[in-house]
């Protein structure tokens, strides 16, 4: 069986990763608007009303304007943008959180932000065991390859090639709070201080954790075992247990769909750095989105993906 998948903004940095990984798929036939049309609200319409899927890689406006098009289609949505990602009737896409069959029973799918992704992969499953507390307030450092941003980081950070770091959500008001507080289940939205490094793609996410002033009594090594058993069998999730002094991120960084997880701790244990790494395009975005697509349309889940 084939599936007709409307790609509403392929000619964007998410649509097009998302058009590389479907393109070559027979289960998949994409409908794809030419440069005169990709922005006509007639032909976005019909292409919504074609389509048994589509995937949303617009801006939030553009997007909640698409959702508006659709009504009265039989087409189901993943959307990569940050309209509905706390929206009701909206399902959150992130299978290993949510679970898979809530993704493939879904009409309406909002992809995590990139951000999200690896906070709440720390978080999450730490909070939901007990080990970490729901009442915390929790801080945020990560840094984003400058594609995180769109076309327009992107020509920014070509244009001007003097950019060593660019610290910013300075206003402390990030989009990305509301997931992040929602589907960790916290009491206070987390402190987050993004910023941006000269390379095209991949993120470092990290939680910082002073186990000694918590209500816990959880080690750094309690809290790594339970990511790995929450995450065994994920083939996209891996748990890393093996001692490093340091984690890069390369310019030269290729698309990946991985997600890795790192669980740093003091040796007396009293605090511990909880980490993750990925790629903001692809379990941070475009690989997320197929991997949600995967599951609405019956597929493997991870077919198509780059492990
Ligand atoms: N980049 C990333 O790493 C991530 C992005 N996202 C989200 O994905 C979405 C897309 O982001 P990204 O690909 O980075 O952004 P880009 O700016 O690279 O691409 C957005 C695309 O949407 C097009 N567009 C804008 N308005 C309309 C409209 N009314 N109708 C049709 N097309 C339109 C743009 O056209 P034009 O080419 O003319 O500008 C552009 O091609 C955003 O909501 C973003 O927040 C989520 C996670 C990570
Ligand atoms: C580097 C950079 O600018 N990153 C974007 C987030 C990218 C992302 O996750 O996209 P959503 O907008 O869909 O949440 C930002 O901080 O706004």
């Amino acid at each position: 069986m084939t599936h007709s998948v409307f790609i509403d903004g392929a000619a964007g940095t998410t649509g097009l990763e998302i058009v590389e990984r479907l393109s070559p798929r027979s289960e998949f036939e994409l409908i794809i608007l030419d440069e005169q049309q990709r922005k006509s609200a007639d032909a976005r319409r019909d292409a919504y009303h074609a389509a048994d899927f589509a995937v949303l890689c617009l801006p939030d406006d553009a997007a909640r304007e698409a959702v508006a098009m659709a009504e009265g289609s039989k087409v189901r949505i993943v959307d990569a943008s940050t309209a509905h990602r706390v929206a009701d009737g909206w399902t959150y896409g992130f299978p290993e959180l949510v679970g898979r069959d809530a993704i493939a029973a879904a009409t309406r799918v909002s992809n995590p932000g990139c951000y999200p992704t690896g906070f709440l992969a720390l978080v999450a499953p730490l909070v939901r065991a007990g080990l970490l507390p729901a009442d915390w307030p929790y801080t945020v450092n990560a840094v984003s390859g400058y594609s995180g941003g769109g076309k327009a980081l992107i020509q920014r950070f070509e244009d001007d090639g003097d950019i060593a770091f660019r610290a910013y959500g300075l206003g402390l008001g990030h989009k990305h709070l509301a997931e992040m507080q929602r589907y960790a289940g916290l009491t206070h939205a987390p402190l987050f201080a993004p910023a941006v490094i000269p390379a095209h793609r991949g993120m470092l996410v990290e939680v910082p954790v002073p186990l000694a002033a918590m209500p816990m009594t959880g080690s750094p090594e309690v809290l790594r075992l339970a990511l790995v058993e929450f995450y065994t069998g994920s083939a996209l999730v891996t748990v890393h247990d093996e001692p490093r002094d340091e984690l890069l991120l390369r310019c030269s960084m290729q698309p990946s769909d991985r997600l890795d997880l790192w669980v740093f701790g003091a040796a007396d244990g009293s605090q511990a750095r909880l980490v993750a790494k990925l790629d903001n395009l692809g379990k941070g975005a475009s690989g997320a989105a197929v991997q949600s697509l995967n599951l609405m349309a019956g597929l493997p889940e991870t077919a198509g993906l780059s492990l």
